[in-house]
């Protein structure tokens, strides 16, 4: 291969940069670093990064010119200086699923901890960062998903009666059991029939090219939720759960559950971690304190995030516009974001890529409904 001797020690100088920022070996980071050049002698340097950390570009491109700036001999100016994120499809012990690289599934051991309101701005907060994401509600005997985006009397449209037009929802593609039967139909389904139903939503709906499916799981650990995890081609797991040692002691069932079949875990969420109150800002540990920190470190796993318990996020998710939608500015918000990058990151840097690259990758279909 032919290289310019101009281009190589500045690209190596911002491969070290980066290595140093995100604790890695610059072996690695090198791989995202190339030349730009438009004769032969490097005029820059464009960075393509395999996590989406969109809003830190800014403050992350500024120290690499800083560091550069330096050392004047590899001093850039912003315009040479670019970043793109390209998320690579991770393997999977069962084959991809058409135009979906990796699919993650967020699950709780137990009910009501919050899966389904972290699902949801946890796929806004990544397509913030973004990535293209979309959300599937495998929650089929309580799917809440629908109300969520605010968007219940939706049905996805379909030419051939055979596959399905997802919906799409502040600009999340989205499907749902309860965009199609009603909620009583699905109550009564026996466990093969749930995970038929969840298999025929995630074969049969046209996803369009999808960096990342966020997997709403029903609550649980049982056969149901195993089968599911068995049947789905996940990617990996996030594990959702509040402090209080009874939603740890199902949250570590959910960890056994997905190590049992071979889907990585990438990290715990520990939603409702403390109450701040508005007028004096103490903040009080309602379900215990740091019970999500203390799980992570005894699994090896690294703590996501933590969210607060809130009223805006229980208000607006209600309401169908999620916190990520309506206050995308708040704290919160940015707490989520914070989550989604480390979501991003641990599978980008954690996991092998799949060893047949991107074939199953085919193009968008046209016309999502309701976009
Ligand atoms: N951090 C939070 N602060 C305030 N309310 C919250 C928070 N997280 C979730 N909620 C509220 O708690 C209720 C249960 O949340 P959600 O439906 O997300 O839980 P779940 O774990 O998916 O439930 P299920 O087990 O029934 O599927 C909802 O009303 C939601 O708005």
């Amino acid at each position: 291969m032919f290289f310019s001797r101009k281009a190589e020690p500045v690209t190596q100088k911002v491969a070290a940069i980066l290595a140093s920022y995100f604790s890695m070996d610059v072996a690695e980071t090198a791989s995202w670093c190339k030349a730009t050049s438009t004769d032969g002698n490097a005029e820059g340097v464009h960075v393509t990064l395999p996590f989406c950390i969109d809003s830190q570009l800014p403050v992350l491109s500024d120290l690499v010119l800083a560091k550069l700036k330096a050392d004047s001999k590899h001093a850039l100016t912003e315009s040479q200086l670019s970043f793109s994120t390209e998320i690579t499809s991770q393997q999977t012990s069962l084959p991809p699923i058409t135009n979906i690289k990796n699919i993650i599934a967020v699950a709780s051991g137990k009910g009501g901890v919050g899966k389904s309101t972290t699902s949801i701005n946890l796929a806004f907060a990544l397509m913030k960062e973004g990535a293209k994401v979309g959300i599937l509600d495998a929650d089929i005997y309580g799917p809440s998903i629908p109300i969520m985006l605010g968007n219940t009397s939706a049905h996805p449209e379909s030419e051939d009666n055979k596959h399905m037009q997802p919906l799409m929802a502040h600009g999340l593609v989205a499907n749902s059991i309860g965009y199609l039967v009603p909620q009583d139909d699905a109550a009564v389904w026996r466990g093969p029939m749930a995970s038929r139903a969840l298999t025929q939503l995630l074969n049969e709906t046209l996803w369009p090219v999808l960096d990342y499916l966020i997997v709403d799981m029903p609550p649980g650990t049982g056969d149901i939720q195993l089968t599911m995890a068995q049947q789905v081609p996940l990617t990996a797991a996030v594990i959702v759960t509040t402090p209080q040692d009874l939603a740890l002691a199902d949250a570590q069932k959910g960890i056994s559950m997905f190590e049992k079949v071979d889907v990585p875990v990438l990290g715990l969420i520990e939603n409702m971690s403390y109450y701040q109150c508005r007028a004096c800002g103490t903040k009080d540990y309602v379900f215990s304190k740091d019970g999500g920190e203390a799980l992570a470190e005894r699994h090896g796993l690294p703590l996501l995030g933590q969210l607060p318990l809130d009223i805006h996020i229980r208000e607006h998710g209600d309401a169908g516009t999620p916190l990520l939608i309506s206050s995308p500015d708040s704290p919160i918000s940015a707490s989520y974001q914070e989550a989604a990058r480390a979501l991003s990151m641990q599978l980008a840097l954690t996991l092998s890529p799949r060893e047949e690259g991107n074939k199953h990758i085919k193009g968008n279909p046209i016309g999502i409904v309701g976009s």
